[in-house]
């Protein structure tokens, strides 16, 4: 039986994605924490479904993070900031790379073997800082840590479906998305898709570029629809549970064979590092998982000659990021 804990449990996507956590069976203590006190009132909330988990809410306050974490299995943070219109996930740096490094500090006291789901925006720069927080603390497993990128996954398969003209299929497309997680660093591999898509996608380029398109920027979609009212919550809640289902399943009920990109340190991994064509530390890849997490890494295998040059757009931009949430742990403040 597991524990979990959901940090940035008060928010839009940490309310409904602790109730979609009480759901699994396989849970035995769901810990809701937060800075703001209402964070109680969810977990009172959520506590009476009619499930096996223990639900309790912790506030920053009371030493919550502490309780929240103490030997927890698996931690989801989507704690911080979400955009508004106009702006990058990157103008979010400077809240939620302070929020990131002091919940992974945490975790790196309370339950340094935890699997660790991040959510909180920009991925492709705090998945590095908690990596460094980690590293600091000598408790970095790169099995363990994961940066949720299963938002992407779902919209390339809701997105295709649509744009293929049977959205009632979504479901049955699965489609590796690579990369990172904003804009152009997020790299569909539509020519993957199981099943396959049809030819008269791939032959109309217009089409085919549109469609990336709308799975590279699917968050700015929802960020100007809800016009300064935050963005994706829901359907991140659906996808992080979805991804967190899946690890519960292969981690702690034998489940084999269950393979789901996340952005992952790939830094020990010659065969990503070939087939990217750099040295990168962090990239998402296709990952089979397993009892210790991250077992394996699946290659990207092959791109059509359109996706090279996708990669070669997400490689102009995801180093950057990575970098600078290294620098911003390996930096001394000053
Ligand atoms: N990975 C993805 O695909 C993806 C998708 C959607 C949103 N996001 C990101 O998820 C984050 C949260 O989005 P949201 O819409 O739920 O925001 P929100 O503002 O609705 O909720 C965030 C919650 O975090 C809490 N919080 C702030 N500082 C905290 C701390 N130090 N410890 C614990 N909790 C803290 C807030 O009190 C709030 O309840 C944003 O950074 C957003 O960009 C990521
Ligand atoms: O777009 C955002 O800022 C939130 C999230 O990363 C998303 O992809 O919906």
């Amino acid at each position: 039986m597991v524990v979990a804990a959901v940090l940035g449990a008060a928010g839009g996507i940490g309310q409904p994605l602790s109730l979609l956590v009480k759901q699994n069976p396989a849970i035995k203590e769901l810990r809701l924490f937060d800075v703001v006190p209402v964070v109680k009132g969810v977990a009172a909330d959520v506590s009476h479904v009619d499930t096996p988990a223990i639900t309790t809410g912790y506030v920053k306050d009371e030493d919550g993070l502490k309780h929240a974490l103490k030997g927890a299995d698996i931690v989801i943070i989507p704690a911080g900031v979400p955009r508004k219109p106009g702006m990058t996930r990157d103008d979010l740096f400077n809240i939620n790379a302070g929020i990131v490094r002091d919940l992974a500090q945490g975790i790196a006291e309370n339950c340094p073997k935890a699997f660790v789901l991040i959510i909180s925006n920009p991925v492709n720069s705090t998945v590095p800082i908690a990596a460094e927080v980690f590293k600091a603390a000598g408790t970095f497993d790169p099995k363990r840590l994961f940066g949720v990128t299963t938002l992407d996954v779902v919209r390339a398969s809701t997105m295709s479906a649509q744009a293929i003209g049977k959205p009632n299929d979504a479901s049955q497309y699965t489609i590796p998305v690579v990369g990172g997680h904003s804009g152009v660093t997020i790299l569909p591999l539509l020519s993957q898709s199981k099943p396959a898509l049809p030819e008269s996608l791939f032959s109309d380029s217009e089409k085919l570029k549109a469609l990336v398109n709308r799975i590279q920027f699917g968050g700015d979609e929802v960020v100007q629809a809800k016009a300064g009212g935050g963005s994706a919550t829901l359907s991140m809640a659906y996808a992080g549970y979805k991804f967190a289902e899946q690890l519960i399943a292969a981690a702690f009920e034998g489940k084999k064979g269950v393979v789901a990109p996340s952005y992952v340190y790939v830094a020990d991994n010659k065969d990503v590092q070939k087939e990217i064509g750099q040295d990168l530390a962090f990239f998402s890849v296709p990952v089979e998982l397993g009892p210790n997490g991250a077992e394996k890494l699946h290659p990207l295998g092959q791109l059509s000659s359109y996706e090279k040059e996708l990669l070669q757009a997400c490689l102009g931009e995801l180093p950057g990021s990575i970098t600078k949430g290294v620098n911003f742990i390996q930096q001394p403040k000053l």
